[in-house]
């Protein structure tokens, strides 16, 4: 390895393997905090008496700075010239800056109102904020990085096993989140994820060294000049006038909406609608990301040798119809059919993501590449933003009364002298008991049918507007 890194730090196999490993465990943890508190929807409404909007205040808060503050581009335009060390330290000071004031709003349980939201609401809204605008832009830095070291090299494979560890981030949260906040108390889960960005954050750090280590050789200075994957407000121009893109953003929008969100909500629905115990709420949606992680790679090289990408994303789209259909129906209420509409999205999910991120080149040059995936992600965080809003919301509303009785139940709790835990453990008792009234997502669960529904028209006129002009989405990527 000496001689090779002598030659060029970049040729040698053992460094590049270094490198992926360090940014793909960086990224796990990103996205082992990123749904750290989802499968706690459930005690934490028992604990802390939130409200199913204000639990869609907090989810959905991914997208307040990204979107609203224009941070993802933002975090573009400073990836662009500031370069990669600089972002990708900096990205993992903001996650961990996040974090803290995450853990903080539910360790100190604030009281009070903060613009007429609750405090702890608030604080835990803004702290999810500050780390999803970290998380982003880590996102398209570690693509980045990827390029700079993988380029003519392993890209694919590399790209491929770095959203396979950041899927392995989020299963770990919701197998794991649940069982310590029951052992323990809810902070604690939110606390070992914070300290996981920590270390996160020193893997950024060492391969900022390597980084520089690599510049100094003088190769990556042509490499990491290569315009194609910069962020260009002058690139937007072109960019929306192509129909295509369009169709691919709008899918991206609504299918990712279908899918990121149930995380938030899916072990919520499994304890309300399947008696699942909330220690366990994660167990069933934690398939998610384990199937993604197989069976990603293996339609992403049927596409690569097959094509067909159009086609993918359109039976991509109706499985997640079956799935959600699955989900709303009434009487498919025992734990088969849950288990049974999660291995099905695990193949939607695997699906889509593997033809739709792939297309992209094809749709738009590649001078415009970086600008559009920028893009693309910023109108995705509306959807990421919205509907776990839109989903709390349409809850209240569907369930009137229910988070009353559980209030009126938590406060008597409370005057008894129990700290949050404890009372979070004895609604939880008289729920299953059937003393204390259980949330009826069927309604609500519309919102995802319609969602893939949607997503299931889109992809249709994407084939369609492939075929009109000439993207070659049907076509194999390899020669
Ligand atoms: N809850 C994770 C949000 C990640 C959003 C990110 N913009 C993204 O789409 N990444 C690709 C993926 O499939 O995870």
């Amino acid at each position: 390895m000496t001689e090779a890194i002598k030659s060029s730090l970049r040729d040698s196999k053992t460094a590049r393997w270094v490198v992926l490993i360090l940014v793909s465990l960086a990224m796990l943890t990103a996205y082992l905090f990123m749904e750290i508190l989802s499968p706690l929807k459930t005690m934490v409404q028992n604990a802390y008496g939130w409200d199913n909007s204000q639990w869609g205040i907090v989810t959905g808060a991914q997208g307040y700075l990204n979107v609203f503050a224009g941070m993802l581009i933002l975090g573009g335009i400073i990836l662009d010239k500031m370069g990669i060390r600089f972002t990708a330290i900096t990205s993992g000071i903001v996650m961990l800056g996040g974090a803290a004031l995450k853990y903080y709003a539910f360790i100190a349980e604030p009281g009070g109102d903060i613009l007429g939201i609750p405090s702890q609401v608030f604080l835990a809204a803004s702290g999810f904020a500050i780390f999803c605008v970290g998380a982003e832009t880590a996102g398209i830095t570690v693509s980045k990085i990827l390029v700079k070291w993988f380029k003519g090299k392993e890209l694919a494979l590399s790209m491929g096993l770095e959203m396979a560890s950041a899927r392995l981030g989020s299963a770990l949260a919701l197998f794991g989140s649940p069982r310590i906040a029951a052992a323990m108390d809810i902070p604690t889960p939110i606390m070992f994820a914070a300290i996981l960005l920590l270390v996160g954050l020193i893997l950024f750090l060492v391969y900022a060294m390597m980084d520089a280590k690599y510049d100094k050789e003088g190769e990556a200075v042509a490499s990491e000049s290569d315009s194609s994957d910069d962020f260009k407000i002058s690139d937007i121009g072109h960019i929306i006038k192509n129909p295509g893109f369009w169709y691919i953003a709008l899918l991206c929008l609504l299918f990712y909406s279908a899918v990121f969100p149930f995380y938030k909500y899916g072990p919520d629905l499994m304890v309300n609608k399947y008696g699942v115990d909330p220690a366990k709420a994660g167990d069933i949606p934690g398939w998610l990301p384990i199937g993604t992680m197989l069976l990603t790679p293996v339609f992403g090289t049927l596409y690569d040798r097959k094509g067909k990408g159009a086609s993918i994303m359109i039976l991509g789209a109706i499985l997640l119809i079956v799935v959600h259909l699955i989900y709303w129906t009434p009487s498919l209420d025992t734990v088969g059919f849950a288990y049974l509409a999660v291995i099905v999205l695990g193949i939607g999910f695997s699906l889509v993501p593997s033809a739709m991120w792939p297309s992209v080149p094809k749709i738009v040059e590649d001078r415009y590449l970086g600008t559009s995936y920028a893009l693309i992600f910023f109108i995705q965080n509306i959807g990421l933003m919205g509907i776990p809003i839109l989903v709390g919301k349409v809850l209240d509303i569907m369930n009137p009364g229910v988070s009353d009785k559980l209030d009126a139940a938590r406060e008597s709790l409370k005057a008894q002298g129990l700290s949050a835990s404890e009372v979070g453990d004895k609604i939880t008792e008289m729920r299953i008991a059937g003393d204390l009234p259980n949330y009826d997502y069927t309604n609500t669960w519309l919102i995802f049918v319609g969602l893939t529904i949607a997503a299931l028209f889109l992809a249709i006129m994407l084939k369609r507007q492939d075929k009109k002009s000439g993207y070659g989405l049907e076509k194999p990527n390899m020669a």
